[in-house]
């Protein structure tokens, strides 16, 4: 390997990815993670540019000094686009967790920096501890998908490795000339660096569009007041459940769930305590409920539910603590002692003969009864039971 050529080739695909992220910032709403992960390849351009100079000249002040420093900040501002990426701001503990380590990293380095190649070794071996920082910080993340997190990790695994490999290597060289830095084990590094950092710079911003995707999708499929699938949503999805449950010929349950009076809670307490009661009921259905069941809000204060693999006996049992649950459910919203009952209209088949129009229909029908039956209870379609 012609190790000049390398050192070229590192600097201008740090260059290109500093261009492409800095064009992703402006694409993206001026987002500030991106613009510190721009930065951070031209300050490592820069820290490449002060340590190459020691080959034309004798300054430790800025090849060794300011290369190193240049250097460690640039992973530097990328975990720091990460945290901003992940938690949406710097918190006051970072930053002093922050100037914490950089004093700890500045010390030693005002001394090393005048023995040949030590700062290097200190330098590889903080960088490493950021990037393994950066493997518990994606670690922590609840982010999905999950898949651009297990890469992204696996890259400042392999990173940091190579630093720590690196330490290894450049350790013996200490005090030596620094010609002696362009040994073939040192060139396979450089040449690792490179990949890895083109690699990180492109997987950065999957990792960001894959999540403001992600997001956007559970948008257009979850009501917005109470977060579960909105009326298109869980249409959709009902129709695949019961085409699953055809095949398997499984008894499904479908329910539709109603507010009692609900019109008298906004009259009396107005809209705002009514959307909170909204979202109140779905918290409760949610937990009263399997986590395979379909549960989604048809309009204004009418749920619907779709049982899979649920016979019409274990459903009534299912509505009838719901009911209860509700009734009995220490209301208070805002401190005004809101009293809310809901009706309950279910209806069954088995293998899913029946279409889920069909389905909701006969629902519909139950709770109508159940309405007309004094309402704060469940009626199940009686024929078939
Ligand atoms: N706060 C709030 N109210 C809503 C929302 N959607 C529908 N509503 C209200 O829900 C009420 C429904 O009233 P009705 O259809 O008369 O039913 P009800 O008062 O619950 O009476 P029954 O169903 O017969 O027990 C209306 O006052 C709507 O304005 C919403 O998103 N938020």
């Amino acid at each position: 390997m012609h190790l000049p050529t390398l050192l070229l080739l590192t600097l201008l695909v740090n260059v290109m990815i500093g261009c492409y992220l800095a064009m992703v910032y402006l694409l993206r709403r001026h987002d500030q993670s991106f613009l510190l992960w721009s930065v951070a390849c031209f300050v490592f351009v820069a820290g490449g540019c002060a340590a190459g100079a020691r080959y034309y000249i004798d300054q430790p002040l800025i090849t060794y000094l300011l290369a190193d420093i240049l250097l460690l900040l640039s992973p530097a501002l990328v975990v720091t686009g990460l945290v901003l990426f992940l938690r949406g701001q710097l918190s006051a503990r970072s930053k002093q967790q922050v100037a914490l380590l950089l004093t700890l990293y500045l010390l030693p380095l005002s001394m090393l920096y005048q023995v040949n190649n030590a700062s290097t070794a200190l330098t590889s071996f903080s960088i490493a501890v950021i990037f393994m920082y950066a493997i518990v910080l994606l670690k922590k993340a609840r982010l999905i998908p999950v898949f651009p997190i297990y890469v992204l990790q696996l890259f400042f695994a392999v990173h940091a490795l190579l630093m720590l490999f690196q330490v290894v290597l450049v350790i013996p060289l200490i005090g030596e000339d620094y010609r002696a830095f362009s040994s073939p084990g040192l060139q396979w590094v450089l040449l690792g660096h490179v990949l890895l950092t083109t690699s990180t710079g492109l997987m950065l911003p999957l990792l960001s569009f894959s999540h403001t995707e992600n997001q956007l999708l559970r948008l257009t499929e979850l009501d917005d007041l109470t977060q579960l699938l909105n009326r298109r949503e869980f249409l959709k999805r009902a129709e695949q459940a019961l085409l699953q449950n055809r095949r398997l010929q499984y008894s499904v349950v479908v329910l539709m769930i109603d507010l009692d009076h609900f019109k008298q809670i906004n009259d009396r307490w107005g809209h705002a305590i009514g959307d909170l009661a909204l979202k109140k009921v779905a918290d409760l259905l949610k937990v009263g409920l399997r986590t395979t069941d379909l549960i989604g809000r048809l309009g204004g204060e009418e749920f619907a539910v779709l049982m899979p693999h649920t016979s019409a006996e274990q459903a009534s049992a299912i509505g009838q603590r719901l009911c209860e649950r509700i009734a009995h459910h220490a209301w208070e919203i805002e401190a005004r002692p809101v009293k809310l009952t809901v009706s309950v209209g279910g209806t069954s088949c088995v293998g899913a003969l029946r279409d889920l129009k069909e389905l909701l229909a006969d629902a519909d029908q139950a709770l109508y009864q159940a309405k007309a039956q004094g309402r704060n209870r469940i009626v199940f379609g009686s024929e078939h039971i």
